[in-house]
């Protein structure tokens, strides 16, 4: 039904209804809410949006304009879009197709505002789809790509709902105003952390179908002479083929990978949270939101690598990969922009130094930071030995993390106030906060690949693919690891020809690895990536249904060009 409804295009889509708001209404309603809402979102008796985003605020979510102001008097809250740029903005299915959506507001009771909080509005009538009194709704214009989604546009002109519109499952109205704290005022924020862990397999999945479909086409393509007189390879046989596709093969597997890993901690301290133990909230937070912003930005970069890597044909709409990146794209920018998110992960990454600094032991994802030798001790490592590349990893993450923080310390030792300290570190914080999530998802992947329950010729090629990946890491960022010397150049010398040998290592391998996402034609929409690899047929008849092919002479030939040709032709 959602897939039929999201290929109906002419702007109706309802991924969000599926992916925020559901489940808002799951992790924010009360029991007796769920009782009157859930049901109907999982039918698709209602379709909804999530509302959060603003034509003037979409990072600030504190700075948002939208108000829910209660009355006592009629014990409803007064939805009101005060001004032009509290117009909610960018929210997925809000403009044409949602009838329901969760708003998120500034809430005020007895004249005190306590904050944004998400409210259920009414936003179409479920008789006509007419828009509901005091609700003006749009759709913002076409984008990048995703144009088969409509990202609308709404403003509510003191719009009343009941009180109990107002999803209760952490914080609370009562009937006379009265505000009932929730246990963190974060809380309200959970279903971001939720959709920013799922943001993690969306990468891995969009890299997935990326390097299938360059993988499978560089097997079909022959170019060029490799020696004189032979005939054309495939162009997967040259080194820097490879070099482009294999690590983000290999990075494919190992968001896969850190997305199971987020999942599992998604559940594990919800459920903690469920029984009033929040104290697991911080690390999920910082994880969801580094982890998030780390893969959709190497896979919005690694797509387009993929579709250089296919020449021209990649360039086409036929190959799918310009409207992967389009949306791989997105998710660098919606559910948190990518820097902003990451710079959430330096936040707790200084805290936890500040904590170690202090002598508390960390725990979970951070616990390197305290068990890190600062002082490296160089040597002859074995570059091609796992526990020496994840060991590698995390040691240059506990030095940028420990340089940024005493660079910041330093900063506000000179009188800088905190904040001041922070913005002029924030570009190291950054990096400090990549390179930790970095080697998380490094240690992830050596982890599973020595763990999973496969066949032990499986955990061969793995094992290849997570040297590969850690190797690639280590050599495109070299400098990181010589500056302390805890690698040294002959290390990095080591490295490189040791992801020399696993380039060809993996070459045999390289399409039963993406044959194993089972990605079907009907979800790579590519001519280059088809399973049979008849490309060529296939990429003429698609030219053919180009709309332009409709007429043998164009229109535009009759309207411009025509007499265009003949007044430049009567000046010769
Ligand atoms: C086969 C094919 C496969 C794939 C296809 C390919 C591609 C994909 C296809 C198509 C894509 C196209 C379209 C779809 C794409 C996207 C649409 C989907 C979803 C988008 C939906 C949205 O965008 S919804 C809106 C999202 N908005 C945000 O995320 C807002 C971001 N801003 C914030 O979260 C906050 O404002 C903030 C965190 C930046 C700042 O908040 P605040 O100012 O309150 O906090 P402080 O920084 O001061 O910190 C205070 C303390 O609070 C802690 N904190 C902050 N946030 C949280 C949280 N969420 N949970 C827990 N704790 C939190 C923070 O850590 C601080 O704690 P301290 O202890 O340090 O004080
Ligand atoms: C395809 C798509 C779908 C979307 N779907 C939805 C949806 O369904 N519901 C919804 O509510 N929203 C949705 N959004 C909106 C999305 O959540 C916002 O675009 C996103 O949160 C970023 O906010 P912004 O656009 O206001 O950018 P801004 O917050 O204005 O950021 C602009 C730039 O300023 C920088 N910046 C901002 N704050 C800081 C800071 N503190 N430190 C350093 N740099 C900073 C950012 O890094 C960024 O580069 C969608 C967006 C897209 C593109």
């Amino acid at each position: 039904m959602a897939a039929a409804l999201q290929t109906l295009g002419g702007g109706i889509g309802i991924t969000l209804h599926w992916i925020a708001f559901t489940p808002t209404i799951e992790q924010q309603a009360t029991e007796e809410q769920k009782k009157k809402w859930l049901k109907l979102a999982q039918d698709v008796a209602i379709v909804g949006a999530y509302a959060q985003t603003e034509m003037g605020h979409g990072t600030f979510v504190r700075g948002l304009e939208t108000t829910a102001t209660y009355d006592p008097s009629t014990q409803e809250f007064v939805i009101n879009s005060p001004t032009l740029t509290s117009t909610k903005w960018w929210p997925g299915g809000l403009g044409k197709t949602a009838n329901h959506a969760t708003v998120m507001a500034q809430l005020y009771t007895r004249g005190k505002c306590y904050g944004p909080h998400n409210f259920m509005v009414q936003i179409r009538s479920l008789e006509n789809h007419q828009p509901c009194p005091g609700v003006t709704l749009g759709d913002i214009g076409p984008k990048m790509e995703s144009n088969g989604n409509d990202n609308g546009f709404a403003r509510f002109d003191h719009v009343r709902i009941p009180r109990e519109n107002m999803l209760m499952k952490f914080a609370r109205v009562e009937a006379d105003g009265t505000y009932v704290q929730p246990p963190s005022s974060k809380l309200a924020y959970s279903n971001m952390v939720y959709l920013r862990g799922t943001f993690v397999m969306s990468a891995a999945q969009a890299l997935a179908s990326a390097t299938t479909i360059a993988v499978r086409y560089s097997c079909v393509r022959r170019q060029s002479e490799m020696k004189p007189g032979e005939p054309e390879p495939q162009i997967l046989e040259y080194q820097t083929q490879q070099y482009k596709l294999f690590p983000q093969l290999a990075a494919a597997y190992a968001f896969w990978f850190a997305s199971w890993f987020m999942t599992q901690q998604h559940g594990s301290i919800t459920g903690s949270m469920e029984k009033g133990d929040m104290s697991g909230l911080a690390e999920l937070h910082a994880l969801s939101a580094g982890l998030k912003s780390y893969t959709t930005a190497v896979t919005a970069r690694g797509i387009d690598v993929c579709r250089m890597a296919c020449g021209g044909h990649g360039y086409s709409h036929a190959s799918g990969l310009p409207a992967l990146f389009g949306g791989a794209a997105a998710l660098c920018t919606a559910e948190g922009e990518n820097t902003v998110m990451m710079l959430q992960t330096a936040r707790y990454l200084v805290k936890c130094f500040a904590q170690s600094q202090a002598g508390k032991r960390l725990t979970g994802t951070v616990a390197y930071l305290s068990a890190v030798q600062p002082s490296p001790v160089a040597g002859n490592r074995n570059m091609s030995d796992l526990g020496t590349l994840v060991a590698a990893f995390q040691h240059r993450a506990a030095r940028m993390v420990r340089h940024a923080a005493m660079q910041m310390q330093g900063e506000m030792q000179k009188g800088k106030a905190r904040e001041d300290a922070w913005n002029s570190c924030s570009v190291l914080l950054i990096k400090a906060a990549e390179a930790h999530v970095h080697s998380f998802v490094v240690r992830n992947f050596a982890e599973t690949v020595q763990t999973v329950e496969v066949d032990e010729s499986v955990r061969a090629v793995l094992t290849s693919l997570c040297q590969l990946y850690s190797l690639y890491g280590i050599t495109e960022h070299a400098g990181d690891f010589l500056k302390d010397g805890y690698l040294t150049g002959r290390d990095i010398d080591a490295a490189s020809s040791h992801l020399s040998a696993m380039l060809a290592r993996v070459r045999p391998d390289a399409v039963a690895l993406v044959d194993a996402f089972d990605l079907h034609d009907k979800i790579l929409r590519s001519v280059l990536g088809r399973y049979d690899g008849r490309v060529y047929e296939h990429l003429y008849e698609w030219a053919k249904k180009s709309p332009l092919n409709k007429s043998e002479v164009h229109e535009s030939y009759y309207k411009y060009l025509q007499p265009f040709l003949k007044s430049n032709r009567a000046k010769l």
